[in-house]
């Protein structure tokens, strides 16, 4: 079994940050579970422009308020606690109306330091790391 917490994660090189978004990453691929959790926090105002290309992402919110606009279809979904929504590989957007948390699950596993390209992917790892 593995133990982890959010409190040995803060100020450490697994709190990783990016324009708008600090990712506490709780479980990487080194984990071997065939996928990664974060603790992400954005602030009011964020607003991501995301294109998982290499990854299939589960958000699930904790806290504050939002939306997710699916470039693809067009749609916009509200996020509110207790809201999940799966981006695979589709192009969307993020904006944070308010502070807000979500868990984040990443498949293939994030590694650890990924932050986002220009297209709003986070790359693969090489073999090695997966
Ligand atoms: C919701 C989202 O995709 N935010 C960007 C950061 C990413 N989820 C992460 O936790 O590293």
């Amino acid at each position: 079994m593995i133990i982890h917490s959010l409190g040995e994660v803060l100020g450490t090189g697994r709190e990783v940050r990016g324009p708008g978004w600090t990712s506490r990453r709780l479980l990487l691929a080194e984990d071997r579970a065939g996928f990664s959790m974060n603790d992400t926090v954005l602030p009011a105002g964020a607003e991501l422009e995301l294109w998982y290309a290499n990854h299939v992402e589960a958000v699930y919110v904790l806290e504050g308020r939002g939306e997710v606009a699916d470039h693809e279809t067009g749609e916009v979904h509200r996020l509110e606690p207790g809201v999940l929504y799966l981006a695979a590989h589709e192009r969307h957007t993020l904006r944070a109306h308010t502070q807000f948390r979500a868990v984040c699950v990443f498949t293939p596993p994030l590694t650890g330091g990924e932050v986002h390209d220009e297209n709003g992917a986070f790359p693969l790892p090489s073999e090695p790391d997966r």
